[in-house]
């Protein structure tokens, strides 16, 4: 999909922001009430609102853990996609979904920020998304590998150094707080 000379309309992407992803997650009731905010501006400003809900790896449907965290809930005709990969686009009908609604930009908010969300933007950057992360409704929980431990304010920060620098040909990305979203 291309967006040179965008036409479409901004969607706000929110990513498995569900009870048990979020569990461990930093500053996790401060994401929670920010991203509230960021969807009630989307609302009111007609944007469309865009849910995704990872099943599986503990998150069994209907689970507690699976449910979406509260005061998070999808609005009447807000639509919910469910995914089992990280890349909310794999084995799913996001893009079908977005171009249904005319969406070629994607404000995106969710956890975690170093599996899923940065899985699903990279993949939306490829499609030709322009793509804007809510640099402070976004989170992850402490990590370690190879001995080395990576802490969940490094990660979120690495993330929005990662996506405000990225570049693809006729697309645009940037990290944005929640209030400062157009
Ligand atoms: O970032 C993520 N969201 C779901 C729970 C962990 C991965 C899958």
């Amino acid at each position: 999909m291309s967006t040179l000379g965008r036409q479409g309309r901004d969607g706000v992407l929110v990513i498995d922001m569900q009870v048990g992803v979020l569990r461990d997650c930093q500053d996790r009731d401060a994401v929670l009430g920010r991203t509230a905010v960021l969807v009630e501006r989307a609302r009111a400003a007609g944007k469309p609102v865009i849910w995704i809900q990872h099943e599986g790896a503990g998150l069994d449907r209907d689970s507690d853990a699976w449910r979406l965290a509260e005061p998070l809930s999808p609005a009447e005709g807000e639509p919910v996609v469910a995914k089992t990969f990280r890349d909310a686009f794999a084995a799913t009908a996001l893009e079908q979904t977005l171009a249904r609604l005319g969406v070629d930009h994607l404000i995106v908010a969710g956890a975690q920020s170093d599996f899923c969300v940065r899985a699903t933007t990279q993949r939306a950057a490829a499609e030709g998304y322009d793509v804007t992360l809510v640099a402070d409704c976004h989170t992850t929980e402490d990590a370690e590998h190879d001995g080395v431990r990576i802490g969940a304010a490094q990660i979120v920060a690495h993330n929005n150094l990662w996506l405000s620098t990225l570049r693809y040909p006729g697309q645009s990305f940037a990290t944005v707080k929640h209030d400062e979203v157009a």
